[in-house]
């Protein structure tokens, strides 16, 4: 039998008063990694509420592991382990209150592996959650969503102001979550180098909008940069899929995505050299979705 999606997200709409999510459709497999990546403000906490049922949709459809959210948001949870930055836990208890806390819910909690994790993140279970630091409390929320083994794992900017030692345990128990081959993650993180690392599929959003959202390689793959000499300065040809162009004296630098072999020839055409076409890392394409963006808004508003 065929297992219902992690996530479905068809045409979901969220308006405030100075943002707009749009129309946004998002979905991924049980068993697979999908990495949210997007500036601040992009609406990517937004997105993930709406997943978790804390908030619902203006218009459009969510459904988490088969369940229709919000509406069968008690059945979904049962499933979601869900963890953000400013989850609120009781600043005055230890983290084995917390535990016995999930534990006394979630028929699902396993006490052996709480302990396995909190061993293996080197947390105290008789510490006061008032004395923990900042990479201490996400920790010790990763034990808490961990050890009730979810088939969904909802973290929001998991990473976010942890040490380097620090962020690779968390990232190495969330690639240890996935043995289990139906488990299921979504994550948000301005961290790319993570989201590389360990996402099957990433989904880019930029202003309330769904700039792209691919498995990984298809996404890294579309993207190039291509070096080039014009020593007779021809004009560039205009290409859609040109994203950023910069001169320097007779060299360009072209970023576009949707590359295709044929693509350098175009530029051979028109009287440019090719002189190399590189790939670019996640951090690159971030960088370069948000700037062109930008510059698109600002000609918007020059013209
Ligand atoms: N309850 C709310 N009322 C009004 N505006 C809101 C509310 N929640 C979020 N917003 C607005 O929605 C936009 C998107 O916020 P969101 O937290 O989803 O972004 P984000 O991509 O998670 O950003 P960051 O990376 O900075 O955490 C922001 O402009 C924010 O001010």
């Amino acid at each position: 039998m065929d297992l219902p999606l992690a996530i479905q997200c068809e045409g979901v709409s969220k308006r405030y008063p100075h943002f707009h999510l749009q129309n946004v459709d998002l979905s991924f497999e049980q068993g697979t990694v999908m990495g949210l990546v997007g500036p601040n403000g992009a609406g990517k906490s937004t997105l993930m509420r709406m997943v978790m049922g804390l908030i619902g949709p203006d218009s459009g459809s969510i459904r988490v592991l088969g369940h229709a959210m919000p509406h069968d948001q008690i059945a979904a949870k049962r499933h979601i382990g869900f963890v953000a930055e400013d989850m609120r836990l009781y600043e005055s208890e230890t983290i084995a209150f917390h535990m016995d806390f999930v534990r006394s819910i979630f028929d699902s909690w396993d006490d052996d592996y709480a302990q396995v994790l909190l061993r293996r993140l080197d947390l105290n279970e008789k510490q006061k959650v008032k004395g923990l630091s900042h990479g201490q409390r996400v920790k010790a929320t990763l034990v808490l969503a961990l050890a009730r083994r979810p088939s969904l794992l909802v973290f929001d900017e998991p990473t976010t102001g942890l040490d380097p030692a620090v962020r690779k345990e968390v990232l190495d128990e969330m690639m240890n979550a996935l043995a289990d081959e139906t488990r299921s993650i979504l994550f948000s993180s301005h961290n790319t180098l993570d989201v590389e690392q360990i996402s099957d599929y990433i989904t880019f959003i930029y202003g309330g909008r769904v700039v792209e959202s691919s498995n990984k390689e298809d996404f890294l793959d579309g993207w190039r940069r291509l070096r080039l000499t014009n020593p007779h300065n021809r004009p560039l040809p205009d290409l859609p899929n040109i994203k950023e162009a910069q001169q320097s004296g007779q060299i360009w630098t072209v970023t576009v995505n949707q590359y295709d072999d044929a693509l350098p020839a175009q530029f051979t055409q028109a009287g440019l050299t090719v002189t190399a076409v590189e790939r670019l890392t996640l951090e690159e394409i971030f960088l370069s979705i948000v700037l062109s963006a930008k510059a698109n808004i600002q000609m918007k508003v020059a013209s």
